[in-house]
């Protein structure tokens, strides 16, 4: 017997039973942050899932997955950042069909996909108003749904332009209706978030009513549940607008109140769309996405 093979023995064990707590906090199970919403859809932040082990169970269903951004106006500038940066992190490995609404074709950068993914120009007025563009969205995504890619792709994510990709959006992203937690208000109480608060709006939020404050800049799902968001808010900001009303945040409003009503499956966390001028918090493992800074009076029509 020999007491310093003991204490070496122990300290041994002690560092054993640490080193797989962490492993096991850290890679399999996250303590730290909310990981399911009452009505029991995921959470997705980085540490609860397996992409390995997703990407191989989608490849095998050979799914294609499109996505929209609009530039509209001095908004083409952020164009190639955004296409570069989507075509390295966005569904690497998959069919990726990104549709890209513009004033100005000529002026969008020839970025060269990968294999399998393609880049589509198309079209769309521009307008004084960026209240406006913003909103139009809505009616746009409603008509490509319609008219060109129902049977065509099997998931849509609509994104803004003003940000760009840092690690991966993968298959973990994948529902029937997906949404963003908005990365500025994830920490608030409901009696913080700025839902349309007015009930004259179609876009009203109660007091009482609300789960979390999700983004107008990422939203996502299967192509027949998005269909029905944007019909739908496209119809519920149009009425409005007939009565003189224009929602607080447009049609981030409007894509709130659905939320409330039709409760996303899947929710994702502020990794998926983050913040450059806000400073990165300690439940932020990683940044998959976010909005650049920028001068709004320098680049906005209004
Ligand atoms: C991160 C996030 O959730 N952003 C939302 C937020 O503000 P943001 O301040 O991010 O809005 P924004 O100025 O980026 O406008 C939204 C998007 O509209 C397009 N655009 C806008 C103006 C213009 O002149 N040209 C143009 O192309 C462009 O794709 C842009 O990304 O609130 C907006 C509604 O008020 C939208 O819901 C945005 O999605
Ligand atoms: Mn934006």
């Amino acid at each position: 017997y020999s007491p310093v093979q003991n204490v070496k023995q122990s300290c041994f064990l002690l560092f054993l039973a640490m080193f797989s707590t962490f492993l096991f906090h850290y890679f399999i199970s996250r303590t730290d942050v909310v990981s399911v919403t009452p009505w029991l859809a995921p959470i997705v932040w980085e540490g609860t899932f397996n992409p390995t082990l997703l990407d191989a169970v989608y490849y095998k269903k050979n799914i294609s997955i499109a996505a929209t951004v609009f530039a509209v106006g001095k908004y083409v500038m952020f164009l190639r950042n955004f296409l570069e940066t989507l075509d390295q992190h966005f569904f690497a490995g998959f069919r990726v069909h990104v549709y890209v609404f513009t004033d100005q074709p000529k002026e969008v950068p020839k970025v060269k996909m990968a294999a399998g993914r393609e880049l589509i120009v198309q079209p769309v007025p521009s307008s004084n108003r960026w209240q406006e563009i913003s909103a139009r969205r809505m009616e746009i995504i409603q008509k490509l749904i319609e008219e060109k890619i129902q049977n065509k792709v099997d998931y849509i994510f609509c994104l803004d332009v003003d940000s760009k990709f840092h690690d991966r959006w993968g298959t973990e992203s994948l529902g029937g209706l997906v949404a963003v937690i908005h990365p500025g208000y994830y920490k608030n109480d409901r009696s913080k978030f700025p839902y349309e608060r007015r009930t004259s709006s179609r876009a009203y939020v109660a007091p009482d009513e609300g789960d979390f404050y999700y983004c107008g800049g990422a939203f996502g799902g299967l192509i027949p549940e998005v269909l029905q968001l944007a019909k739908t808010c496209r119809k519920n900001f149009e009425d409005d607008a007939k009565e003189g009303i224009e929602a607080a945040w447009q049609e981030e409003s409007h894509l709130n109140r659905y939320m409330w009503i039709n409760k996303p499956s899947k929710v994702l966390s502020p990794e998926y769309l983050w913040q450059d001028f806000k400073q990165r918090e300690a439940e932020i493992r990683t940044i998959r996405f976010s909005g650049v800074v920028k001068n709004y009076n320098d680049i906005r029509p209004n």
